[in-house]
C-alpha cells in the first residue's frame, strides 16, 4: 500500500506500493496519511521524500471505488497537513502523476520529475473535476489560462512541457528517487522559500484578461461538449480559484465535486474507462485468450488497393514505424493514392515540427508479386466479394506460407474469403474506420477458422497502431454496421413520416453525437450504402419488378437514399446528397430546399400524410432500435460483451462518451422503459420487425434487468462466434 523508510538520516521515503499504478485507493490512503504523521512528527525526520514503486508515481483515485460508499480518509487533510508541514516534502515523480497523484504532488513543496513523466487531471474524461485541491492549487502555480487548458481537456504533458508550465523543479535523466533525496538534504532548513512553496497561500492575479480568458474558455467547452456537464463544471471551478480566497475556492470545488460525482455521465465516462480495457481481454472458444496467445512478429505489411481507406491504413503502419508494401492494380490509381499518403505524411510530420516524414517504410507497386516477403497483408479494395475472393486466391499464391491475409471488409463474409485460401486459420478481418489514420476503432473480425496466433496478431498490431480493438465474430456488417443499418432505417422511416434530415440531425447532435446521421452519410458519400443495397440483392435486376417500392425481403424498406443516387446525389463529393454544398468537394452542409420538396412528392406520391416528428421519438426509434439490434448480437455470440459493443459505438461512430454507448444508454434509461417503447413502436409499424423487442431484452426485464456485466448469463444458448 505504503511503506516507509529512512535514508541519509534525517530523509523520511514514502513509497506508494499499489500494483499497476498505484490508485489511491482506501486502504493507500490510509497507510499514507499514518506514515506521513509519523514523518512529520519524528523529531529525527527532517525532510520527507514521496515516490511510486515500479516507476510509477500515482495515477490517481482508484476509479473502481467511485459510485461505492465511501470509506478510509479523505485525500484533501492528507495533503493540507502535508502542505502545512515546516518539513519540507519532496515528489519523485517517475511514470505518471494524474488526478489525486497530481494534487498530492501539487501539495508537496517541490516536484522532481523523470525526463519520461507525464503529468496531468484527466478527471474530465472521467466526468469528474479535480477534487483534492488540484483545481484551486493548479491556477496558482501556473495561472488560470495554462490550468484552463489542462484541466478542461484532461490532456497530459511531458515532464518537459511540465516543467516549461512551472508544474515541476527540475527534470532529471537519472535516477529520480536519488535526485529528490539531495534535493530534499539541500532545502533542509530553508524556511522563507519554504512558505512561498504552500500553493494555498498564493493568490491567482485575477486580472480583466483572466476574466475573458474564463469566459471564453466557458464559451469553447460549451460549444466542444456536447452536452458534457465536467468541462463545463471545471470552468467553474477554475473561476471560484480565480475570485474567491482558497478556503472558499475549496469549498466550491467540494460543492462542485459532490454534484457530479454521483451523476448519471460519470458513471458513464468511468464505465467507459473499464469498457475499452476490458475490450483487450479477449477469448475464444477454444479457451484461447488474450493472455495466453503469442502474436506473430510484423515488420512489414503490404496493403492492396490505394483508396480512402488503403491510404489511412497505410499512414497509420507508417507512422507507427511498420514497412509498407502498398499496391495498385492501375496506373493512375497509383499515382492518386501515392501522392495522397505522402501528402497526409507530409502534414502530419509538419504539425508535430518533424521535418522528414518516415517515406522510406514505404514501397509502392503495380505488382502484387512484391509481398512475397510480407509478414501480414491488408486488402482494401472494394467490397466485391468476387473481386476479393480473387485477390486472396492470388494472395495465397504469392505470399509466404505464413503471411496473415486479412480484410478490411466493412460486412462481408470473412469465412467466405477464408475458404478460397489454404490457410484458413490465417484469415482475420481488420476492419479500420474511415479516416483510417485518425478513427480509433479496429473490429478484429474471427471468422470459424481464424487461429488465436491470428486474432492476437491483428490484436497486437491494432494497439501498436494506437486503435482500439474490439473481437467481433463473423456476420453481415459485424457489430457495428450491423446495428448502424438500422439506425439509418428508422432515419430514412423518420423523414418518410415527416422528419427533414437536419431536424433528425439537429435531435442527435443535441443528444451528442459528433455528426447527424445525414451528415455522416453525405461525409461517407451514398453510395457505399447503395453499392451495398445492390451486392445484397435489395435492388437490382433481381428483384421482382412487382415488388412494392417500400417492401424488401419481407419488411418495411425505403427506397429514398437509392432515388438520391441514381439522381447523382452522393453527399459530399457531388456537392449534394441530403443537404446542399457550395461545391463538389464542400465540406459545409446547407438544409436544402430541393430535398424538402422532393420529400413532400415522395411522401404524396406513397400516400404518406407528414406528421410533426418530437425530438424524443427521433432518439428513442434511433437509439432503441439499435440497442435492440446489440441483443440479438450478444444473443448470438458475434460480441462478447456488451462493453464491446459500446466501445465499438464510442470509438467508431460518434456516440457520446458521456452516454457511455448503446447497450449503457439502455440500462440508463432502464430495461423495462425500452422494452416498453420498442412494443410501442413495434405496434405502429408492424412491418418493421427489427422494432420488435428482442428475446434477450425480454429475458432481462424478466430478470429485474441486472446491471451490464451480468447481460451474458442470461443468452440462452450460450453459443459463441468469436
Ligand atoms: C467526494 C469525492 C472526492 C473525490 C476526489 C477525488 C480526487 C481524485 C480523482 C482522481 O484521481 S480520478 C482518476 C484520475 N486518473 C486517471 O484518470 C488515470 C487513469 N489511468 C490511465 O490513464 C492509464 O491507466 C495510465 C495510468 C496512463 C496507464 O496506462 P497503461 O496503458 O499503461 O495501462 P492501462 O491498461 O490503462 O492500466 C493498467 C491497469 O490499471 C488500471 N487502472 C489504471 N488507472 C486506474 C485508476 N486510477 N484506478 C483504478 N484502476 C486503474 C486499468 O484499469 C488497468 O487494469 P487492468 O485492465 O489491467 O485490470
Amino acid at each position: 500500500m505504503a511503506r516507509y523508510s529512512r535514508t541519509e538520516g534525517t530523509i523520511a521515503l514514502i513509497t506508494l506500493s499499489n500494483p499497476p499504478v498505484n490508485a489511491l485507493g482506501a486502504a493507500v490512503r490510509r497507510t499514507i496519511t499514518d506514515i506521513m504523521h509519523r514523518a512529520l512528527t519524528d523529531g529525527e525526520v527532517k525532510a520527507v521524500v514521496l515516490c511510486g514503486e515500479n516507476g510509477t508515481f500515482c495515477a490517481g483515485a482508484d476509479i473502481r471505488e467511485f459510485g461505492k460508499p465511501p470509506s478510509g480518509p479523505a485525500l484533501v487533510p492528507l495533503i493540507h497537513d502535508m502542505e502545512a508541514s515546516e518539513k519540507p516534502v519532496v515528489a519523485a515523480i517517475e511514470g505518471v502523476a494524474l488526478g489525486g497523484g497530481l494534487e498530492i504532488a501539487l501539495g508537496c513543496h517541490y516536484r522532481i520529475a523523470h525526463a519520461k513523466a507525464r503529468l496531468g487531471f484527466p478527471e474530465v474524461m472521467l466526468g469528474l473535476i479535480p477534487g483534492a485541491g488540484g483545481s484551486q492549487r493548479l491556477p496558482r502555480l501556473i495561472g488560470i489560462p495554462a490550468a484552463l487548458e489542462l484541466i478542461t481537456t484532461g490532456r497530459l504533458v511531458s515532464a518537459q512541457e511540465a516543467l516549461k508550465l512551472g508544474i515541476v523543479d527540475q527534470v532529471v535523466d537519472g535516477n529520480t528517487i536519488e535526485t529528490a533525496v539531495k534535493f530534499a538534504l539541500n532545502v533542509i532548513g530553508v524556511c522563507r522559500p519554504l512558505l512561498s512553496r504552500r500553493l494555498s497561500e498564493r493568490t491567482p492575479a485575477f486580472s480583466v484578461d483572466a476574466a475573458a480568458v474564463l469566459e471564453e474558455g466557458m464559451a469553447r467547452v460549451k460549444q466542444r461538449a456536447r452536452g458534457a456537464f465536467a468541462p463545463v463544471v471545471c470552468v467553474q471551478a477554475l473561476r471560484a480559484a480565480a475570485t474567491l480566497p482558497y478556503s472558499r475556492g475549496m469549498e466550491t470545488e467540494e460543492q462542485l465535486i459532490n454534484m457530479l460525482i454521483d451523476s448519471s455521465q460519470a458513471r458513464a465516462l468511468q464505465y467507459c474507462f473499464f469498457a475499452q480495457r476490458n475490450a483487450r481481454k479477449w477469448s475464444l472458444p477454444s479457451g484461447a485468450r488474450w493472455n495466453n496467445s503469442k502474436p506473430r512478429a510484423v515488420h512489414r505489411v503490404g496493403v492492396v488497393g490505394l483508396g480512402t481507406m488503403g491510404r489511412g491504413i497505410t499512414v497509420s503502419l507508417v507512422k507507427a514505424g511498420i514497412s509498407v508494401v502498398a499496391v495498385e492494380m492501375e496506373e493512375k490509381q497509383m499515382d492518386l493514392g501515392m501522392r495522397a499518403v505522402l501528402g497526409m505524411l507530409e502534414r502530419d510530420a509538419q504539425r508535430r515540427g518533424d521535418t522528414r516524414p518516415p517515406t522510406h517504410l514505404l514501397t509502392f507497386t503495380l505488382s502484387l508479386q512484391q509481398l512475397g516477403n510480407v509478414d501480414l497483408v491488408i486488402e482494401a479494395v472494394f467490397e466485391d466479394m468476387a473481386l476479393k475472393k480473387r485477390l486472396f486466391t492470388e494472395l495465397c499464391n504469392v505470399c509466404k506460407p505464413s503471411t496473415l491475409l486479412c480484410t478490411n471488409t466493412s460486412g462481408l463474409d470473412v469465412d467466405a474469403l477464408a475458404v478460397v485460401t489454404h490457410r484458413r486459420s490465417l484469415v482475420v478481418g481488420m476492419h479500420f474506420f474511415a479516416p483510417a489514420n485518425v478513427m480509433k476503432l479496429l473490429e478484429v473480425v474471427c471468422g470459424p477458422h481464424s487461429s488465436a496466433e491470428a486474432v492476437a496478431t491483428a490484436m497486437t498490431l491494432g494497439k501498436r497502431l494506437g486503435k482500439v480493438g474490439v473481437v467481433v465474430g463473423n456476420c453481415p456488417g459485424f457489430v457495428g454496421n450491423r446495428m448502424m443499418k438500422l439506425y439509418l432505417d428508422q432515419a430514412y422511416f423518420l423523414l418518410e413520416e415527416g422528419a427533414a434530415p437536419e431536424q433528425v440531425d439537429q435531435v442527435l447532435e443535441e443528444f451528442g453525437f459528433t455528426m447527424g446521421i445525414f451528415k455522416v452519410s453525405d461525409l461517407s458519400g451514398l453510395d457505399v450504402g447503395w453499392r451495398v443495397r445492390k451486392a445484397s440483392g435489395l435492388i437490382g435486376p433481381d428483384v421482382n419488378p412487382k415488388t412494392p417500392s417500400r417492401w424488401r425481403q419481407g419488411c418495411r424498406y425505403s427506397p429514398l437514399p437509392d432515388l438520391l443516387c441514381e439522381q447523382g446525389h452522393l453527399g459530399q463529393k457531388s456537392g449534394r446528397g441530403w443537404y446542399l454544398y457550395e461545391t463538389p468537394g464542400g465540406k459545409e452542409p446547407k438544409p436544402d430546399p430541393a430535398m424538402h420538396r422532393f420529400l413532400q412528392e415522395y411522401r404524396s406520391r406513397y400516400g404518406l400524410t407528414p406528421r410533426h416528428v418530437h425530438a424524443h421519438e427521433v432518439i428513442e426509434r434511433c437509439t432503441y432500435a439499435m440497442a435492440n439490434e446489440g441483443f440479438r448480437i450478444l444473443e448470438e455470440g458475434i460480441a462478447a460483451r456488451a462493453e464491446d459493443i459500446d466501445v465499438i459505438y464510442v470509438f467508431g461512430y460518434g456516440w457520446p462518451r458521456h452516454r457511455g454507448g448503446p447497450m449503457f444508454h439502455a440500462a440508463q434509461v432502464g430495461l423495462a422503459t425500452v422494452l416498453q417503447r420498442l412494443e410501442h413502436y413495434h405496434q405502429l409499424h408492424p412491418d418493421v420487425p427489427h422494432l420488435q423487442p428482442s428475446p434477450l431484452l425480454q429475458r432481462l426485464v424478466e430478470a429485474g434487468s441486472p446491471p451490464v456485466h451480468h447481460w451474458r448469463e442470461h443468452v440462452q444458448h450460450l453459443h459463441s462466434h468469436l
